[in-house]
């Protein structure tokens, strides 16, 4: 079982190249600048983190079995392109009933119209694009607050 209070931070393909990859579109922070917001976000509400990234559309619906496994708190996603296009992180989500919420470091809606719809928004109860690597941030803070967990003082 994982350690009381531990969110998974899942991040999907291409994503481990975050501050080199297209820096216009997805700025100049790194995947290590996102994982290290997201441990001193959680750590404020007395959270831990769990984060993975996976090029591999099976491995991440393993990660998200394994939240289930050991009794993750909650999911905060960002499955890349496979958001668009998989069905199957989609029902692995909604499958393991954990509170889960999509972010995008990019404004979806303001891009390419393949980009319009999220397979992965469908499974998450919020979904967060555009706020640049504080979108994780963002998000933590949400889901704390749907868990009724509440910042240490
Ligand atoms: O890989 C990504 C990154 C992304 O999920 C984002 O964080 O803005 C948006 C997706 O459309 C894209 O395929």
């Amino acid at each position: 079982m994982a350690a009381a209070g531990t969110i998974y931070v899942l991040n999907g393909p291409n994503l481990n190249l975050l501050g080199t990859r297209e820096p216009e579109t997805y700025g100049h922070a790194t995947l290590a600048d996102v994982e290290k917001l997201c441990a001193d976000t959680a750590k404020q509400f007395g959270l831990a983190v769990d984060c993975r990234q996976s090029n591999r559309e099976g491995e991440l619906i393993d990660f998200i079995h394994e939240a289930h496994a050991k009794k993750a708190v909650g999911i905060i996603i960002n499955a890349g392109g496979y958001s668009h296009t998989s069905i199957a992180l989609h029902d692995a989500l909604v499958a393991v009933k954990i509170p889960a919420v999509e972010v995008h470091v990019s404004n979806i809606h303001a891009r390419e119209s393949f980009r319009l719809h999220s397979f992965t928004a469908k499974a998450a109860f919020a979904s967060l694009c555009g706020f640049g690597i504080d979108g994780y941030r963002l998000a933590i803070m949400g889901l704390a607050a749907r868990i009724g967990v509440k910042a240490k003082t």
